[in-house]
């Protein structure tokens, strides 16, 4: 076990829940002519994010539905805004996140080689889940959550030297030879890039109205047995993320989890808005003996590699301590 557990202040940004894919777990996603579709333009996302600055968060983190701009409404939501893409409205939302003063983390979703490059100066990390790599039904409409497709934006983002966030979703239908061989593929990226900072080893939550409301949840010795598998199998400097709104992690943290990713005093977990996020005192007591430690959305590994561009520069500066993560006071 390590010596404290990491989490990090975010303010999470839903951007859009159009969506290409229809993943069998998800509740977030619309239609674009669904009643609840929605689409968040600068002037929705500036008072969110000045919010979340003022409450003491150092990250930002912009999440949306999969190639949103495949979906005609969406693309003219966008037009109407004056961008041509996705990325290029994306690249703006960042770069109003670093004047307020957070750090970026975008998850878009798959993303190609140029999206990828167009969006690494203006973010601290980026994320993806790879989700799993077994076919399972859960992800049958969904192109974007191929194994291979996945797999090949995390080695875009691997060639890029941006600092990546990955994970499995456990309990959508895999076997636990997909469990492992979703590692296995997880850390032999990791051997030939160098770029994953953090694993997530998310537990699914059935949620009522999808077609996979009736499967359980895994038990929480199953969700020991995969953290530990986890640590057996990832290279040691890569952290085990889990979440402490879905799981209690205190058992999990004795197995093998050192992160508890990233916690939001302003918003609520848009993807699973049913449990909230424990506030940090509730999470010291939730730990009990074990200490916590906050942490930016870049770990400090790359930091000292110096994986981020002159635009973060100033704002890692002012939030760093010595030893790579968040300066008290
Ligand atoms: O609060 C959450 N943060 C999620 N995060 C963000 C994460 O907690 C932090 O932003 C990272 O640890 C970076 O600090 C994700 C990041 C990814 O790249 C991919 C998937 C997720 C999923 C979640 C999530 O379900 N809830
Ligand atoms: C942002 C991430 O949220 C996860 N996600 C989506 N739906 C659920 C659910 N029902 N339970 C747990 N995690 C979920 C997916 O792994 C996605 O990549
Ligand atoms: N839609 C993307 C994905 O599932 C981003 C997270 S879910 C909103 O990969
Ligand atoms: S989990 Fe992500 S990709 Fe899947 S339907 Fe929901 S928003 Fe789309």
């Amino acid at each position: 076990m390590t010596d404290f557990i990491t989490f990090s202040r975010n303010v999470f940004i839903p951007v859009t829940n159009v969506c290409r894919n229809k993943c069998g777990y998800c509740t977030f996603r619309r239609e674009p002519d669904e009643p609840g579709s929605y689409f968040m333009s600068p002037e929705d996302v500036i008072p969110l994010l000045k919010e979340g600055n003022k409450a003491g968060c150092t990250e930002v983190l912009f999440t949306f539905g999969e190639y949103a701009e495949e979906v005609p409404e969406y693309k003219k939501w966008l037009e109407e805004l004056g961008y041509s893409s996705n990325v290029e409205y994306v690249v703006d939302l960042c770069k109003l996140a670093i004047k307020i003063g957070l750090l970026p983390h975008t998850n878009a979703g798959v993303l190609n080689y140029m999206e990828l490059e167009a969006l690494k100066p203006w973010n601290a990390s980026m994320g993806l889940m790879l989700e799993t790599t077994g076919m399972v039904a859960a992800h049958l409409n969904c192109p974007g959550k191929q194994p291979d497709v996945r797999v090949k934006t995390i080695k875009y983002a691997g060639e890029l030297q941006i600092p990546f966030t990955t994970g499995i979703l456990v309990g959508i239908g895999e076997t636990l030879d997909d469990r492992i061989d979703s590692l296995q593929c997880i850390a032999n990226m990791h051997v030939e890039y160098g770029h994953i900072q953090e694993v997530i080893i998310q537990n699914f939550v059935p949620k009522p109205g999808t077609s996979m409301e009736k499967q359980s949840s895994p038990e929480i010795e199953e969700m020991v047995q995969i953290v530990s598998m986890a640590r057996e199998i990832l290279p040691a400097d890569i952290a085990i993320q889990v979440a402490p709104n879905l799981i209690d992690p205190y058992l999990l943290v004795k197995y093998g989890a050192s992160d508890l990713g990233g916690i939001s005093p302003t918003t609520i977990d848009w993807i699973n808005p049913e449990t909230e996020w424990p506030t940090v005192d509730n999470l010291r007591r939730l730990l009990k003996d074990i200490s916590l430690r906050e942490r930016l959305p870049i770990y400090p590994d790359y930091i000292n590699k110096g994986w981020y561009s002159k635009h973060l520069k100033p704002l890692i500066r002012s939030m760093v301590d010595d030893e790579g993560y968040r300066r008290s006071g």
